[in-house]
């Protein structure tokens, strides 16, 4: 039988140009591995090996014309993961940062993500290295209308559902959708993250946000600690950012950072309610920088180019982009005495950083468990498409807070030590993996 880390030597080897998705499934593997030593099953039936590996990725060329009237070319991705246990879901982002390598790892994190979740959804992630960043609408449409001329042969809402990520909202999943039906001539839910009004569910924009400090809110139960008059520090501004310190000011707590690619913003009083809206007018409709806050509110400081993690605080939430967290920022927070680090971005926090948190007191809840809620609810918005039948918010609400509870209580069932501290990165990633990996056991070698 082969040894499960050869294996992940040829992994190493065969995706050699492809940094972030060897770091993703590098992170799986050191807690995974263990259990799958402990269950042979698994090893002799390369169940990792055939994981790492996507069931097929397309690429395509995406044409279109900028308002000048000259060509513009870029790059189409859909990576489909896994499908064994439901159709590939996942977002689409739309970013210069944009390669294969970040797709695949997105695309791998998925597949956890959705098992965890408990509903039928296996994992895909698509996108393109476009930037919608000053672009007009009009730019926007055309981009997304030739985007999907191509994706729409490959996705369906039985076979590939995708949705939302960076640069990719509300404005484009219009855009994509009218161009799915006009070309299929069907009304169907094959993307989520649409509308309420045509087909979407409602909390689905404000899930992965409000999930992720659900989740919060049950690591620090353990506790017997709340979220009220907690100082968190946030990064991004984005859709999780936004969504996250609705909800931080809903319970009580003090957000004082939030930021984006151009630096981040200290609030020592806090973001409050009219703080944020107009945060949410700054980057919604207006499309403007961070910095502008701190213009208009007198006491806030603009950081150029730098990130919020040297700012004390209780909490603290990477809601912007992969690695923006590092070894150095990790050892400030330790020191700083930051109680919980909850990702709402995808891979935030380097190996490094990760590595820091578990060894230190601080509570590190990874992304796969913790953003879970965003591509939970889509799954819920898929249900609602099927019975062609909408939940109130509330009925929402209340569906989200318990897929949320109940990962939480997977991390602690996988995760959990000989001293009873719980290990949320193990816990997510043997959780997520036994359930996905079972039913490519039950489903044959393919
Ligand atoms: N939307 C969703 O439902 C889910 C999203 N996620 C993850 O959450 C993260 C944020 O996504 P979302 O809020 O939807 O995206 P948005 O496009 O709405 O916002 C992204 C935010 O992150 C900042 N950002 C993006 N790239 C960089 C970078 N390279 N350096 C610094 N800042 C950056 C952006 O700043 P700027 O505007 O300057 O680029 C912006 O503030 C991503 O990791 C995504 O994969 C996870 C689960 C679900
Ligand atoms: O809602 C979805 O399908 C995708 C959400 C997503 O891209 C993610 O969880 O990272």
């Amino acid at each position: 039988m082969s040894n499960i880390n050869d294996s992940l030597n040829i992994i190493k080897t065969r995706n050699a140009n492809e940094p972030e998705f060897l770091q993703a499934v590098t992170e799986v593997a050191e807690s995974i591995f263990p259990f799958v030593e402990q269950n042979p099953i698994y090893r002799d039936n390369k169940v990792f090996e055939r994981m790492v590996e996507p069931e097929r990725a397309i690429l395509f060329r995406v044409p279109w014309v900028n308002d000048k009237g000259e060509v513009e070319v870029n790059r189409g991705y859909r990576v489909q993961m896994n499908s064994a246990i439901g159709p590939y879901k996942g977002g689409l982002r739309f970013h210069p940062s944009v390669t294969l390598s970040v797709l695949k790892f997105l695309a791998f994190e998925q597949v956890f993500k959705n098992s965890l979740t408990g509903l039928p959804m296996g994992g895909g992630k698509g996108g393109s290295d476009f930037d919608p960043k000053g672009k007009s609408d009009n730019e926007v449409m055309r981009f997304c209308q030739s985007f999907m001329t191509e994706l729409y042969r490959h996705v369906g809402a039985d076979i590939d559902i995708p949705a939302g990520d960076i640069g990719v909202g509300k404005r484009e999943i219009g855009y994509l959708f009218g161009q799915y039906k006009r070309i299929k001539g069907e009304f169907t839910g094959v993307l989520t993250g649409k509308g309420a009004e045509w087909g979407g569910s409602h909390i689905r924009p404000e899930a992965t946000g409000y999930g992720l400090i659900y989740f919060v809110e049950e690591i620090l139960k353990t506790q017997n600690l709340n979220m009220k008059d907690k100082i968190v520090t946030v990064s991004g501004s984005g859709n999780v950012a936004q969504f996250a310190v609705e909800k931080c000011i809903e319970k009580g707590a003090k957000v004082v950072t939030m930021s984006d690619s151009e630096g981040f913003i200290h609030d020592p009083q806090g973001i409050d309610s009219e703080k944020l809206a107009f945060i949410r007018d700054l980057k919604e409709v207006k499309r403007g920088r961070i910095k502008e806050y701190a213009k208009r509110f007198p006491g806030v400081t603009f950081y150029a180019n730098e990130r919020p993690w040297k700012i004390k605080c209780d909490i603290a939430l990477p809601n912007a982009t992969q690695n923006e967290l590092n070894l150095e920022d990790a050892s400030k927070l330790i020191t700083n005495g930051c109680i919980c680090v909850a990702e709402g971005a995808n891979m935030p926090c380097t190996p490094e950083a990760v590595n820091a948190f578990n060894s230190s007191n601080i509570f590190y809840a990874p992304g796969k468990a913790s953003n879970a809620g965003g591509v939970a609810v889509s799954g819920l918005e898929m249900s609602q498409n099927s019975q062609r039948y909408s939940w109130t918010r509330e009925e929402v609400d209340q569906k989200l807070k318990k897929v949320m509870k109940d990962i939480h209580d997977i991390c602690v069932k996988f995760g959990k030590d000989e001293n009873g501290r719980v290990n949320y990165e193990r816990g997510a990633n043997i959780g997520g993996f036994v359930k996905i990996a079972d039913a490519m056991l039950a489903q044959g070698v393919v």
